[in-house]
């Protein structure tokens, strides 16, 4: 009786789901997943599932992904700190040859890995493959003055096409944030580059996985979840905003007014928070959209 009724609830989630379905079926969503988000293996192998299940249900899964704190654990082995100015990582050619080694060679093998193991989807990608992104060195804004950080790149062009070939062929595209210039390579905050991504894609989600529920009005208080907010409500809060959130919701609003109807700042920990998101109605996280989003606007199936 218990495993019947079981039964009968498990298709009643499926149905549930079916909206949802038919609404990102064909779809293309980028997924950053974050540091911090993807140290624990238990998360990452939800994480994979997770990924390969959006792809079974019809959507099109991008994953651009960081590594900061692999990139640290790596610095520090070789006797080096690490050091951040306004949430971005100050990068000399040192440092950058353990960022692309850490990003493209380590991290992102073990996520292409996780996900294969279901299937033969997931194919890794730096930014710079088939100038997919291309970059100029940026300073960091500090009390409103420009500091030099080295080698980090702000995106400047991307040419998604090789991504779109691999959505096409059903792969699922694994995207380290390293990109090129003229130069040399630059290192790319993750938040940034799965921003530009999303845009260039023309993707119809940008869903950012982190450690923390999204983002508080009142951090580090954290009583006060904001649901939603518009571009231009984010785009007054930003010069508030604590440095750990600065990449990550100016990237959702460079997404959202780069044309992505829909960027989400999620908690990573949660396990099936991505499901969540993409099938439920569940307003969990943070939202952001575009000003003239009309305001009953969930992620729901409109
Ligand atoms: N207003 C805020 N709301 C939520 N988190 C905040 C806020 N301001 C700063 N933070 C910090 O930002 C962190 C997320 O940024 P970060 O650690 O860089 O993420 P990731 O490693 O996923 O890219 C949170 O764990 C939190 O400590
Ligand atoms: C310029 C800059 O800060 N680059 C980041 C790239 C990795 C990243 O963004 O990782 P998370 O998403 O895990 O934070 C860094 O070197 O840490």
């Amino acid at each position: 009786m218990n495993s019947r009724k079981q039964a009968l609830d498990k298709a009643t989630t499926l149905i549930e789901a079916l909206p949802w379905m038919s609404r990102f079926h064909g779809r293309t969503v980028v997924v950053k997943y974050g540091g911090n988000a993807m140290t624990d293996p238990e998360l990452q192998d939800r994480f994979a599932e997770n990924i390969v299940f959006l792809r079974y249900a019809g959507l099109r899964p991008v994953v651009v992904h960081g590594g900061g704190p692999q990139i640290k654990a790596h610095l520090e082995r070789v006797g080096l700190e690490s050091t951040f100015a306004a949430g971005l990582r100050v990068t000399t050619p040192e440092t950058m040859d353990i960022v692309r080694m850490v990003l493209v060679g380590q991290v992102n093998r073990d996520i292409v890995g996780r996900i294969n193991r279901h299937g033969p989807f997931a194919v890794g990608l730096s930014g710079e493959d088939a100038r997919m992104m291309t970059a100029e060195r940026k300073p960091a804004m500090v009390d409103g003055e420009p500091v030099d950080i080295g080698l980090v790149g702000e995106v400047t062009g991307v040419d998604a096409s090789v991504v779109d070939t691999l959505l096409d062929d059903g792969r699922i595209p694994v995207v380290s944030s390293v990109a090129r210039s003229g130069e040399g390579v630059y290192n790319v905050n993750a938040d940034t580059a799965a921003a530009a991504l999303a845009a260039g894609l023309g993707a119809s989600k940008l869903i950012m996985l982190t450690d923390i529920e999204g983002l508080y009005a009142d951090y580090p208080v954290c009583e006060e979840l904001i649901s939603r907010l518009s571009a231009t409500e984010l785009e007054r809060l930003l010069p508030d905003l604590s440095t750990g959130m600065v990449p990550k919701m100016e990237a959702c609003l460079r997404a959202v007014r780069g044309g992505v109807p829909q960027a989400h700042v999620l908690d990573g920990r949660t396990p099936n928070s991505l499901l969540l998101e993409v099938f439920t109605n569940d307003g969990i996280g943070t939202m952001v959209v575009p000003d003239d989003a009309p305001h009953d606007v969930f992620g729901g199936p409109a």
